[in-house]
């Protein structure tokens, strides 16, 4: 009878203490999605991925009835812990005793049930066996992103980079840096010289930081400069690649997901771009209200293949609503008169390049909408959402884009487009700096969250809020592009 006693009281202690343990790991892995568990042993011998799945909450029994954030649909380790307190207090306390063999007889079924779904439908094995993997069995994914033998997506069946990968890049510019950076900053062609505006700097050259893509193109320097700029730490990209270049779309973002390694919260984008917006002139700065990106609608995204779970958001159909942060756009609107900076804003497209547009293909993204075109930021600006970094960009005017009747145009070239770059970067020096230093009074970064959704949708009902706030932008209105057209126009 003791000794039945004593292995009761050491059941309930056992289980207590893995329920637990559970509840550690599952608050681990929500301030920090790296953290490895001891339970983590291999691929198929995990806990943590089972204690994020669906089964994780109410045995997985109430998936599907209530929502998994319902207070109701109760994580198992907490039940597990309630279990085990009572459990063992009418062990030790011999009240209630009849309630002992119904508990034991519930116990095993439930053991019995977890026992089966880890190892029959999810094919893992969680020492912590209360938990399953949130990820169906044909998906399963090791932590480097990559597929385990059974799947075989025909396109990009893995990840060119791995969340080790980034990791690595991320610790070597870490070995070098003494500061935090909270900002990053990316120069386009032409703009490299943005980054003589951060000081107390270090430079690492890209062909340095382990899996980095190095810059072929002229006017794209290939390094980081990394120090402080209006009171923020940053780092800038003095320069970046491009998917003409011949490089992937994930590695032309590596340096993205290498800022979010390092807790960079927030990204001021710029690019020199043509303008097709015909009220546009070159020399003028357009901030970006939205983008389309040819390339992502090919089929070209660097979000494509394995998610990268473990960044940000995280969101595997990541939402681009208000990718081009409302707040930023708002300060920025607000501090261009400040500097004497003439703000325009705009839809950008990304073409694939290298070849600048035909005429037909200007009157072709002038009909639909777009303001200005180049050959960069949409996939930077996508990664970054996926990291949860709040984005601002703009777009550099360096040349109206080919007019349909001329037979030459002699500013649409890569030279003239680093001529005018150089000429006017100087102009924007104190704007960027106060509105990287406004980055500072910011919150969080904003998730695509539902409410978010839906104050666009709202806003884009109302008119465009933003011509509260646009001064010169008013005109715009009344040109007659289709750029201009409201219905694009308020649509952010
Ligand atoms: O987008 P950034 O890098 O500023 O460069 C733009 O300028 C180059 C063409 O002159 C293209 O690379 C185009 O994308
Ligand atoms: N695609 C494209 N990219 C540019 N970058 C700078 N100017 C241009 C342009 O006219 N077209």
């Amino acid at each position: 009878m003791n000794y039945l006693h004593t292995l009761r009281i050491l059941t309930a202690l056992t289980g207590l203490s893995v329920s637990l343990y559970t509840a550690y790991i599952y608050r681990q892995k929500l301030y920090n999605p790296d953290y490895k568990a001891l339970c983590d042993i291999s691929e198929t011998i995990s806990c943590s991925d089972a204690i994020r799945s669906r089964y994780s909450k109410g045995f997985g029994l109430l998936d599907g009835i209530l929502d998994s954030d319902s207070i109701l649909n109760i994580p198992n380790f907490i039940l597990g812990i309630i279990f085990f307190i009572l459990y063992s207090l009418v062990t030790v306390t011999e009240y209630f005793t009849f309630l002992l063999l119904p508990a034991a007889t519930i116990s095993v079924c439930i053991s019995i049930y977890l026992f089966y779904i880890l190892n029959l439908v999810m094919k893992i094995h969680c020492l912590l066996m209360s938990q399953g993997v949130k990820r169906r069995r044909s998906t399963r994914l090791s932590s480097s992103g990559y597929y385990s033998k059974r799947t075989k997506p025909t396109q990009c069946p893995t990840n060119i980079l791995s969340v080790e990968n980034f990791q690595e890049m991320a610790d070597y510019v870490k070995e070098k840096i003494s500061v935090k950076p909270e900002v990053g900053i990316i120069c386009g062609s032409g703009l490299g010289t943005l980054s003589d505006l951060v000081k107390d700097s270090i430079d690492i050259l890209y062909e340095e930081v382990p899996h980095m893509p190095v810059s072929t193109v002229e006017g794209h320097e290939g390094k980081f400069v990394i120090g402080s700029l209006g009171g923020m730490d940053v780092i800038c990209m003095k320069g970046r690649v491009h998917h003409y270049e011949g490089y992937h779309s994930q590695q032309l973002t590596a340096p993205i997901r290498l800022m979010s390694r390092l807790g960079v919260k927030y990204l001021v984008v710029t690019n020199a771009a043509g303008g097709v917006n015909k009220s546009f002139s070159p020399g003028d700065l357009m901030l970006i209200k939205d983008h389309i990106n040819f390339l992502g609608l090919a089929g070209i995204n660097p979000l494509i293949g394995p998610n990268l779970s473990t960044f940000g958001t995280g969101e595997r159909f990541l939402q681009m609503v208000n990718c081009y942060d409302k707040e930023m756009r708002e300060t920025a609107l607000e501090l261009a008169p400040k500097h004497g900076v003439s703000l325009q804003q705009g839809v950008y497209a990304l073409i694939g390049g290298p070849s600048f547009e035909t005429p037909a293909e200007i009157k072709f993204l002038n009909l639909i909408g777009v303001d200005a075109v180049g050959m960069s930021t949409a996939p930077e600006v996508i990664v970054a959402r996926h990291c949860g970094i709040r984005t601002v960009a703009f777009s550099l005017i360096t040349n109206m884009s080919v007019h349909p009747d001329s037979v030459h145009d002699e500013s649409t070239s890569h030279s003239a487009v680093l001529a005018l770059g150089s000429e006017v970067t100087g102009k924007f020096s104190g704007f960027i700096t106060e509105l990287v230093s406004s980055f500072k009074s910011k919150g969080m970064p904003l998730q695509p969250e539902a409410d978010v959704f839906h104050d666009t949708l709202m806003e884009s009902c109302n008119n465009d809020v933003m011509s509260k706030t646009v001064n010169n932008n008013t005109e715009l209105s009344s040109t007659t592009t289709p750029a201009d057209d409201n219905s694009m126009q308020d649509n952010h």
